[in-house]
């Protein structure tokens, strides 16, 4: 008999840059879900927002920085490297065929994420792919009587309890709650422009790296 395989975390984001909130995430789900390890996937070009403001070998080169010190975390240059957009399908298609059909893959994202799902690319074939295990977000709810119908509808189809993941590949969606971080890339890079301090905000090699390379002025 084979032995059930271990589910690994995909987590997507432009990461533009990463910062303490997207690192607590990974490691709440990793502890909460039972994850094996999570994958980070820096978007090269990412879909539905405009050109980020450090390319994709900084973010990277961030997102290594990082997520150094976890053993349990790895980053993957696909979407970087990749020429084309960074449509989280594609990406799903491709770990699928690369890892093969068995391993429960669990897709990593924030409330605010999860409800522009309906917007994304062939979105109700993700759940062909992957589990999608959604985090919470301040100033974001995941209150069914707010969402699209359409994604209220499959969030009452596909909702699981955690314990789902490691039973089968794909399919359910879960729900997961982290310590409430008001974090965001956005507030990073203004207040950065802006001549504010970011110590606290994000890992001190990241803090360094921003400002060897001069990015977010
Ligand atoms: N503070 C946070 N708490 C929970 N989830 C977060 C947080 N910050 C980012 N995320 C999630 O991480 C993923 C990647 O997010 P992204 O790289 O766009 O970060 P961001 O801080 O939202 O950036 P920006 O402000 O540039 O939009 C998304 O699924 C998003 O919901
Ligand atoms: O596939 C899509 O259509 C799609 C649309 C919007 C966002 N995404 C992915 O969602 C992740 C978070 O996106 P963002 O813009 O919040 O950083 C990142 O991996 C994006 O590539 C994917």
């Amino acid at each position: 008999m084979t032995q059930p395989e271990h589910a690994l975390g995909l987590f997507g984001g432009t990461f533009d840059p990463i910062h303490y909130g997207h690192l607590r995430l990974a490691e709440t789900a990793r502890e909460a879900l039972g994850l094996e390890r999570v994958r980070f996937i820096p978007a090269g070009r990412p879909p539905h927002r405009g050109t980020p403001g450090a390319s994709g070998t900084d973010r990277l080169a961030m997102a290594r920085l990082a997520t150094a010190d976890n053993p349990a975390f790895e980053v993957d240059p696909a979407e970087v490297d990749a020429a084309q957009a960074s449509f989280t399908i594609l990406t799903l298609e491709r770990l699928r065929l690369a890892l093969g059909p068995h391993r429960p893959l669990v897709l990593l994202l924030g409330v605010d994420a999860f409800l522009g799902l309906p917007g994304w690319k062939r979105w109700t074939e993700l759940f062909d792919f992957a589990h999608i295990a959604v985090a919470n977000r301040p100033g974001y709810s995941l209150d069914a009587a707010q969402m699209p119908t359409e994604l209220a509808a499959l969030t009452e189809q596909r909702q699981a309890a955690p314990n789902a993941l490691e039973t089968r590949p794909h399919g359910a969606l879960v729900q997961f709650a982290m310590t409430p971080l008001a974090i965001s890339a956005t507030d990073i890079r203004t207040r950065h422009s802006a001549g504010h301090s970011l110590r606290y905000l994000l890992p001190p090699p990241v803090l360094d790296y921003i400002s060897r390379h001069q990015l977010y002025l």
